[in-house]
């Protein structure tokens, strides 16, 4: 296909403003899918996507359109809205030429819109601006069109209007993508480089790798070479997503598609890597990515100790589809083998979580989450720990550093009091207040990242009413009074409960951590002492009163039946547990520095 007819685009926008829903009615318009497939949301086709109705993994997907005479091949990339996924987004972005960025009717401008909308800016796309849910009974056309020129400085005068719901304006929004949109650039004769921007893993074909042709062309039998891999195949199948895989003969400059190539060794393909041809290679390979930095860490075990192998193979599989995660082996005394793994957020690591649960059947131990910090040490030597446990002694340490991130609110302005009182409470120093019109505004702090990553956005959220939005970017790292807070059970350490804590919260924080372990930590046939403690000094303690637990002696009698469910009931109960010494640790437990942190 020439160039000229090919257009690259993504869309963009805050989470919920509608980018499948419009997604699905270009598909729908162009004839790729039926009204039927509509209704079922086709492009967010991952389980946890259905269950939270929100879109985790870009997707590249062809559709042909007709338009004055000429057939027209639009390629689009579906993107997330969250945070955590700014780094899938910004390397959709780099496979297009423009991006349609979509605006609610009703809430207008949010966070992650302007968040979305500079990264499509830097990397020099053509941007159009969609205000969608037109058809919503109460909208705010003019004044989102005024935040978008405003807060944006985009020129909201030719915005495109549509109802993704009820298919209102999506021929103008098509119209719209092929003549502002400008057609890819890349010559079809010149030797291949395609670059990998993504990658699956299919139990029956092995590897398919998603690409973007930049150069030159690539056919159905040709013999490729992965230049950082340094591998060499010969292709079975080339094809496009339209949007289930279609095998096809050729893909030219500007196009994506996948290559499936007989690769079955997971860890070979890289996101980010130059696709070229064996017999006539190009000369440097693309520029690629930048390396998404990991911002939050969890232990992962299993729960059955011969299960480690299923679980390193499952995590490696996901690594695979996801290059933003990242994971290496441990041990812990408490929970055995197991792996650090490394996510760019909190959703990021429930949804892996959550991915792991429903696509692997590995019985999962999970420990806190934590950031990742920086210590220089009396040596001068700085190192990153992003375990807990792995904190040195006190007297080691000459600097403890934690990662600083700059955070914007857009919010109703007379809420501004009440979220500049809540990033006081958690060390955040004040930047900058802009008034967006009359009743919202945009309020700037640079807060710790420890301080933000777990319930500030649920916080952010009830104390606007859900009408606040948040973004935040890590800028650094910066000095602060840090310690290491200890749990100790029936009088031994737990690694795995261990948490690093602001030295003014540590007492509150401990205090309200053994609380909540006491509440999750059942009985024993002996009393269990609870303690928090920051080098050996204790500073909270509760206990657990000793219980002989003997759950068949009501079923006196001969009921053997209900004797039987009796146990079994209790062993199902033993399931998410790990043996500590002679104490049952729950999973609920290890994520008890969670709670007692909101708490705090
Ligand atoms: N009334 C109305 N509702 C819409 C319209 N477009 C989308 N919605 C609804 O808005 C909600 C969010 O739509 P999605 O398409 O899932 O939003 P998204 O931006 O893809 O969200 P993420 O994938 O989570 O980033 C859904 O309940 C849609 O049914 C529209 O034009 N009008």
């Amino acid at each position: 296909m020439k160039p000229e007819f090919i257009r690259n685009f993504s869309i963009i926008a805050h989470i919920d403003h509608g980018k499948s829903t419009l997604s699905d009615q270009l598909l729908l318009k162009s004839g790729a899918i039926t009204e039927r497939d509509f209704h079922e949301q086709v492009l967010d086709d991952l389980d946890v996507e259905k269950d939270r109705g929100i879109t985790v993994k870009a997707r590249a997907v062809a559709i042909d359109y007709e338009y004055e005479g000429n057939i027209y091949q639009l390629n689009f990339i579906d993107t997330p809205g969250h945070v955590d996924f700014h780094y899938e987004v910004s390397r959709s972005l780099a496979a297009c030429e423009g991006a349609l960025l979509v605006v609610d009717a009703f809430q207008g401008v949010q966070a992650q819109t302007v968040a979305n909308a500079y990264a499509a800016i830097e990397a020099d796309l053509e941007i159009i601006p969609v205000v969608n849910k037109i058809d919503l009974p109460v909208t705010r056309i003019e004044e989102v069109l005024e935040e978008v020129e405003n807060i944006i400085g985009l020129d909201s005068s030719d915005a495109i209007r549509v109802s993704a719901k009820q298919g209102i304006g999506i021929e103008d929004c098509i119209e719209a993508i092929i003549k502002r949109i400008p057609a890819p650039k890349g010559d079809p004769e010149a030797p291949l480089k395609a670059l990998v921007f993504d990658s699956k893993y299919d139990h029956y074909r092995g590897v398919v790798t998603y690409v973007r042709i930049v150069e030159g062309t690539l056919r159905s039998k040709d013999r490729i070479r992965f230049m950082r891999g340094e591998t060499v195949h010969d292709v079975i199948e080339i094809g496009q997503f339209r949007p289930s895989m279609e095998a096809c003969q050729s893909l030219g400059p500007g196009q994506a598609g996948y290559i499936i190539a007989g690769e079955k060794e997971l860890g070979n393909i890289h996101v980010g890597d130059t696709v070229t041809l064996q017999g006539r290679q190009a000369e440097e390979a693309l520029p690629g990515y930048k390396q998404p930095k990991q911002m939050v860490f969890c232990g992962m075990y299993p729960i059955d100790a011969t299960d480690f192998e299923k679980l390193r193979y499952e995590l490696d599989r996901m690594a695979l589809n996801d290059a933003s995660f990242s994971f290496i082996p441990e041990t812990s005394d408490a929970l055995g083998f197991g792996f650090r793994c490394g996510f760019l957020g909190m959703l990021h690591m429930e949804i892996i979580q959550q991915r792991l649960e429903q696509e692997a059947d590995v019985g999962l131990i999970q420990t806190a989450p934590n950031v990742t910090y920086e210590l220089k040490l009396n040596s001068g030597e700085v190192i990153k720990l992003d375990n807990p446990a792995d904190v040195p002694e006190s007297g080691n340490i000459d600097e403890f550093r934690e990662p600083i991130a700059k955070v914007t609110f857009i919010l109703p302005a007379d809420k501004i009091g009440a979220v500049m009182q809540l990033c006081a409470d958690r060390r955040g120093i004040y930047f900058n207040t802009e008034f967006l019109g009359t009743d919202r505004a945009q309020l700037v702090y640079e807060l710790p990242l420890a301080e933000i990553i777990y319930d500030m956005h649920d916080k952010l959220k009830s104390i606007t009413r859900g009408y606040g939005t948040m973004d935040y970017e890590v800028i650094g790292f910066r000095p602060a009074d840090l310690v290491k807070l200890d749990i100790l059970v029936k009088g031994t350490l737990v690694e795995a409960l261990a948490t690093i804590v602001h030295r003014d919260s540590s007492e509150r924080r401990g205090r309200a951590l053994v609380k909540k372990l006491k509440e999750e930590i059942h009985k024993h046939q002996f009393e269990v002492a609870l303690q928090a403690a920051i080098g050996s000094r204790v500073i909270a303690r509760e206990t657990i009163s000793a219980l002989r637990k003997n759950v068949t002696a009501k079923c006196y009698g001969g009921d053997i039946s209900r004797k039987r469910k009796l146990l079994e009931k209790q062993k199902k109960g033993k399931k998410r547990m790990k043996q500590f010494g002679e104490v049952e640790i729950p999973q609920k437990a290890f994520l008890s520095i969670l709670e007692a942190g909101k708490d705090g």
